[in-house]
């Protein structure tokens, strides 16, 4: 029952998103990026679960992008598997993130940097013109706090962004699901996790972040909502607005 009552939710957040954020219409080609980790396997899902119910037809692809100097592997078998027996097209590529420890660049950068760049062209190749990344709520407000602390500026990830003056578009169906419900929602649906992890793979910011959102919640239980709605309320009048300069 309890199971039974999560993959509904999930189903109605994403169902939710499609249409409050006009993210899939009619005729669209979608491509997924599969990372093999928890929260593409539940968006890939959702999105066949969602071209099942709703009244809307379109194409979905996955592509999983490999940094061939990297070690992180995921289960390709069960990859093609999957895409096989749901109607997915998937596309395997692969990248060399040539990490040099000199460059003042992290791995994690270049890395994320040039799979992002694989993703657009393979999306573009195959005629797709929608991305579909599987960000969560909590992404979306470690990212609005991390960019608030680091670069002075009020800005997340966008549920839709508009790429290459509109040929494609990046988005983001989970935008409004919790990381705890994906955790809940790939046991049920048994999908595997990541077979070796990256060397690289400890954003020491980020879960530096996501402990504050844990304290947070020590003010109040629902500060993980709250943050990320407060980005839907901004009352220009109650903001600090730059200074004019002296000749203005
Ligand atoms: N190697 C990859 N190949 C294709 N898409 C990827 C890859 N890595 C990440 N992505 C896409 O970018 C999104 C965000 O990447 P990030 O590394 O932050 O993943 P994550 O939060 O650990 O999610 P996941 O559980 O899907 O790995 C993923 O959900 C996925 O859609």
């Amino acid at each position: 029952m309890a199971s039974r009552y999560i993959i509904k939710k999930l189903e109605g957040k994403v169902k939710q998103a499609i249409y409050g954020y006009n993210l899939i219409g009619n005729g669209d080609s979608v491509m997924v990026g599969l990372s093999g980790g928890k929260d593409s396997y539940a968006l890939l899902d959702l999105l066949v679960t969602s071209r099942r119910s709703l009244p809307i037809k379109f194409k979905l692809h996955a592509c999983h992008v490999q940094a061939s100097d990297m070690t992180y592997r995921a289960d390709i078998e069960f990859m093609e598997q999957y895409c096989a027996a749901n109607d997915v097209e998937l596309h395997i590529r692969e990248i060399n993130v040539d990490y040099n420890p000199n460059d003042r660049k992290p791995a994690c950068f270049i890395c994320s940097w040039k799979r992002r760049k694989m993703l657009f062209t393979t999306a573009r190749e195959n005629g797709c013109n929608k991305l579909a990344l599987g960000h969560h709520l909590d992404d979306a407000i470690e990212t609005l706090l991390l960019n608030m602390i680091n670069h002075s500026s009020i800005s997340s990830i966008p549920p839709k962004l508009s790429m290459f003056k509109g040929e494609l578009f990046l988005i983001r169906p989970l935008t409004t699901c919790l990381d705890r419900e994906m955790v809940k929602y790939s046991q049920l649906k048994g999908f595997p996790t990541e077979k070796e992890q990256c060397q690289y793979d400890k954003d020491t910011h980020r879960s530096t972040v996501r402990e504050l959102i844990r304290q947070m919640e020590l003010i109040n239980r629902d500060a993980r909502e709250n943050i990320y709605r407060s980005m839907q309320n901004i009352f220009d009048e109650y903001i600090v607005t730059k200074p004019k300069k002296k000749n203005q």
